[in-house]
């Protein structure tokens, strides 16, 4: 069997917010490698550092201590616009609240991340995307003229049209109905099964988390344990183990 590589890796990251009495340690030295290829969903209590890891590993924060690379890239330490341009061409993004901009069609929308590096989309690309969304009849629809599911797809079709080495969700389905969640995990799942597109999620949601293969637990800026295969119910069965051992 040979090892997957990493897409991203961290080694020793600490970030700290605040001053005096009031510091907290938001990460308090994690070592984390995000395999090529896998869907890793990062869960943790309300506070546990959840974002903050993302944002660190995304290039999006400066980190206290550690080191981030991206495949071969050292991230740390990168001058800001050198940092902007590697997460325009190499990172995708997805958030809770969509981000989409409301003056730009579906299709624009898609297609920004290719017009700001000055790339076209490649045609099977685009359809393939689009296709894998079920956006075909949307595409000439403004943000306000789709429901929140489909202004995720687009979010989401947006984040892969690069081909990105890695996609970041940060909670995407926050917002969204069950339905509607199942469809944009579908989705991802099968950018990762097909297209062999690396995910890393975060989220509060143990159903949501059964989509991935390997589920992350932070605990007070520390990861604590990890799961392979998750199904909702052992996501479910370890997180609770967590809350009885905190104090
Ligand atoms: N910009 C900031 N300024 C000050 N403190 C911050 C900031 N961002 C995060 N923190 C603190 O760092 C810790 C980790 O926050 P983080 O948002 O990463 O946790 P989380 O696990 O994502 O939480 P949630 O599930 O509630 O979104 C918390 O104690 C939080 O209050």
């Amino acid at each position: 069997m040979t090892k997957r590589t990493a897409a991203v890796r961290a080694s020793g990251l600490v970030k700290r917010y605040g001053a005096g009495d009031s510091r907290v340690a938001a990460l308090a030295g994690v070592d984390v490698e995000f395999r090529r290829g896998e869907f890793t969903a990062i869960m943790g209590p309300s506070g546990s550092g959840k974002s903050t890891l993302m944002h660190c590993v995304a290039g999006l924060e400066q980190v206290d201590e550690g080191q981030v690379w991206l495949g071969d890239t050292e991230l740390t330490g990168l001058r800001d616009d050198v940092l902007t341009e590697l997460r325009r061409d190499r990172i995708g993004f997805v958030f809770q609240a969509f981000n989409l901009l409301p003056a730009l069609t579906a299709l624009e929308n898609i297609t920004l991340p290719l017009e700001l590096a000055g790339r076209k989309p490649a045609p099977d690309a685009l359809t393939e995307v689009v296709d894998a969304m079920g956006l075909h009849d949307r595409l000439s629809h403004r943000p306000s003229q789709l429901s929140g599911g489909q202004q995720q797809r687009v979010a989401a079709a947006r984040a892969l049209i690069t081909r990105p080495d890695v996609v970041f969700a940060d909670e995407p389905t926050g917002a969204l109905d069950s339905a509607s969640s199942a469809e944009l995990l579908g989705f991802l799942r099968r950018s990762v099964d097909g297209l062999g597109q690396t995910v890393v999620m975060v989220t509060h949601e143990p159903s949501a988390a059964g989509w991935s293969d390997r589920v992350l637990f932070l605990q007070d800026g520390q990861l604590v344990d990890e799961l392979d295969a998750p199904t909702p119910d052992r996501v479910l069965e370890r997180m609770k183990s967590f809350e009885r051992t905190a104090v």
